[in-house]
């Protein structure tokens, strides 16, 4: 079968991202292939006046889009702006040839494929995605361990970085060599980390291992789903001014897709908007207003300065308390020392560049990191670690993580959880399904209430499977589930992530609202400090921050 789209519309896609490549070559280089109109050689993508239904949908059904009128020419640099439920994946999937466009563009959607050597013409060679809205596929459907990184490595998972990103790219067929595997390493400040297995990399490490895992299979055009999310201030800076020179020497083209709330790189020169059924597309200058009203502006209100300053002059019960807490690899010394104590009533930022530690100092609070066993000093809601049992220590602590995320189960069909048993997951931490009693569907239901986009409006979205939730559905539901048992801690990293401005202005006000009720401890953990609920300047937060091991605390 062909792998190159054009003329008539397609019953299926024909470049589905995760399909086995085929060894066949693509028919436009038989002889008889027609020649490719050479004015459309600078067109990167071409989406003249068309709609966009699912496959096996047509009219009179709604299309997905409908009137888009879409052209990227060579050297423009584009941004695909939106949310997970105004379509902003579904659009990427359209570029991915996931859905069916009617009527069908003549030179199909990048009309520049045709005019390099045969080889690269196929674009599911040429055309590579990175999305860090969803967890990643090899994962599969069911619960993973996640803590496994903290312990022993297991023999099926001593993959290192380097093997992985050598593996991918034999099997796009791009022969990499050492020097260039260090050399793009070098440039995403991940050379260091080469040697370590895979499952040892840190959140933002392994985001900056997947754009480099795809930048060595050599794609013609390289799409990026949220690739700042995750990555300190200082790696999203230097991941942007990577891409960008990449992107002024089409080795690869990027295609940005962001957030509404994330800031617009300055060398975007377009954008296109998506609010499904409709896509605005043109110079980012028209754009750029509209963009900055959506940023998220800190909530005002909740707690008076006066109460925050007794609150912390009076101090609360301990909750946590570690004295020179150290955790190490071998030789490699994650955490140096750490001495750090948590009381009820207290927000802490937890703070540190990509790889500096918070994910593993949160390990050692909820007891995750087999190392949190043999602390010298670790006292956790009044004993010490070991004297507590794992499950029963977590149930005092609501925690939602990037870790988490990923290794939710996700099944569907049968056994699926619905977003409702995923939130209901926490009232026992498991994760998996268990009766809920009334009182417990009462819980789920104010919090629900409080924190439903209005997208939620129209039916009961939780009765879906948890795994057909948009990104941000599924954090907010881990969320929901982290908040249930109402727990004396509250561990938040990355927990707006995948979500809309809207779903994070409701969960930045009701965070505020839940916790001052509450009396809860907070350990948020985010790069975006913009987005925090509680306040520095109004001395509303304490931070803590880890550089090259130690812990500052200010
Ligand atoms: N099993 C292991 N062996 C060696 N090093 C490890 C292991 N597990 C984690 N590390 C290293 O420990 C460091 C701390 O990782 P951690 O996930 O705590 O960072 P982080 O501050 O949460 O980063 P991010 O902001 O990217 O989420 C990283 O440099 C990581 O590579």
């Amino acid at each position: 079968m062909s792998r190159i789209w054009r003329g008539r519309p397609p019953v299926r896609p024909l470049w589905p991202y995760s399909a086995p490549r085929s060894p066949v070559r693509p028919y436009t280089t038989a002889p008889t292939a027609p020649s490719p109109d050479p004015s459309t050689k600078s067109l990167i993508l071409r989406l003249p006046h068309c709609s966009v239904y699912r496959y096996g949908e047509a009219p009179p059904k709604p299309p997905l889009f409908s009137d888009v009128d879409w052209s990227i020419r060579e050297g423009e640099a584009w941004a695909v702006v939106g949310t997970a439920s105004g379509g902003k994946a579904d659009l990427l999937e359209v570029l991915l040839g996931h859905h069916r466009i009617l009527p069908p563009p003549p030179d199909g959607p990048f009309p520049f494929l045709l005019h390099l050597p045969p080889a690269r013409q196929d674009a599911p060679h040429s055309i590579a995605h990175v999305s860090f809205a969803t967890r990643p596929k090899s994962l599969g459907g069911g619960f993973y361990d996640y803590s496994a990184r903290y312990g022993a490595v297991r023999e099926e998972d001593r993959l290192t970085l380097k093997e992985s990103l050598v593996r991918e790219a034999e099997r796009a067929g791009a022969g990499v060599g050492e020097r260039e595997v260090k050399e793009m390493a070098g440039k995403l400040d991940l050379e260091r980390l080469l040697e370590l297995p895979l499952v040892a990399l840190s959140n933002g490490q392994t985001r900056r291992a997947s754009v480099l895992r795809k930048l060595l299979t050599r794609p013609e055009l390289l799409l990026l789903d949220e690739p700042l999310t995750g990555l300190d201030p200082q790696h999203r800076a230097s991941l942007l001014s990577l891409l960008q020179a990449l992107h002024a020497q089409r080795s690869p083209r990027i295609l940005l897709a962001l957030r509404p709330q994330d800031p617009l790189p300055s060398w975007i020169t377009h954008v296109c908007l998506v609010s499904a059924p409709h896509v605005r597309t043109g110079p980012a200058t028209e754009f750029r207003e509209e963009l900055e009203r959506h940023h998220v502006r800190a909530v005002a209100a909740g707690v008076s300065e006066e109460e925050v300053r007794r609150r912390r002059r009076e101090g609360g019960e301990v909750l946590v308390d570690m004295q020179g807490v150290n955790i190490a690899y071998h030789e490699r010394k994650v955490l140096k020392d750490i001495t750090w104590t948590i009381r009820a009533g207290e927000q802490w930022h937890l703070q540190g560049a990509n790889g500096s530690g918070k994910t593993t100092l949160l390990s050692v609070l909820t007891g995750d990191h087999p190392q949190s066993y043999v602390q010298r000093h670790l006292q956790l809601f009044g004993k010490p670690r070991r004297k507590h049992a794992t499950i029963a220590l977590q149930q005092n602590i609501g925690f939602v993580s990037p870790e988490l995320y990923n290794a939710f189960p996700r099944r569907l069909g049968a056994g699926a959880l619905s977003g409702r048993d995923a939130v209901g997951t926490g009232f026992e931490c498991t994760f998996s399904y268990r009766p809920r009693t009334a009182a417990q569907e009462a819980v789920i239901d104010g919090l629900v209430q409080a924190l439903a986009p209005p997208s939620w409006a129209d039916g009961d979205v939780l009765s879906r499977p948890f795994a057909a939730l948009n990104p941000g559905e599924q954090t907010l539901c881990l969320l929901m589930r982290a908040l249930v048992n109402k727990p004396p801690l509250l561990a938040l990293d990355e927990v707006f992530s995948g979500m809309d401005d809207e779903m994070v202005a409701r969960a930045r006000a009701f965070l505020r609202e839940y916790v001052r009720e509450g009396g809860q401890a907070v350990v948020w953990v985010s790069h975006w400090e913009e987005e925090m609920p509680w306040e520095w300047e109004k001395g509303e937060v304490r931070r803590i921050r880890l550089q090259d091991g130690a812990a500052v605390i200010s």
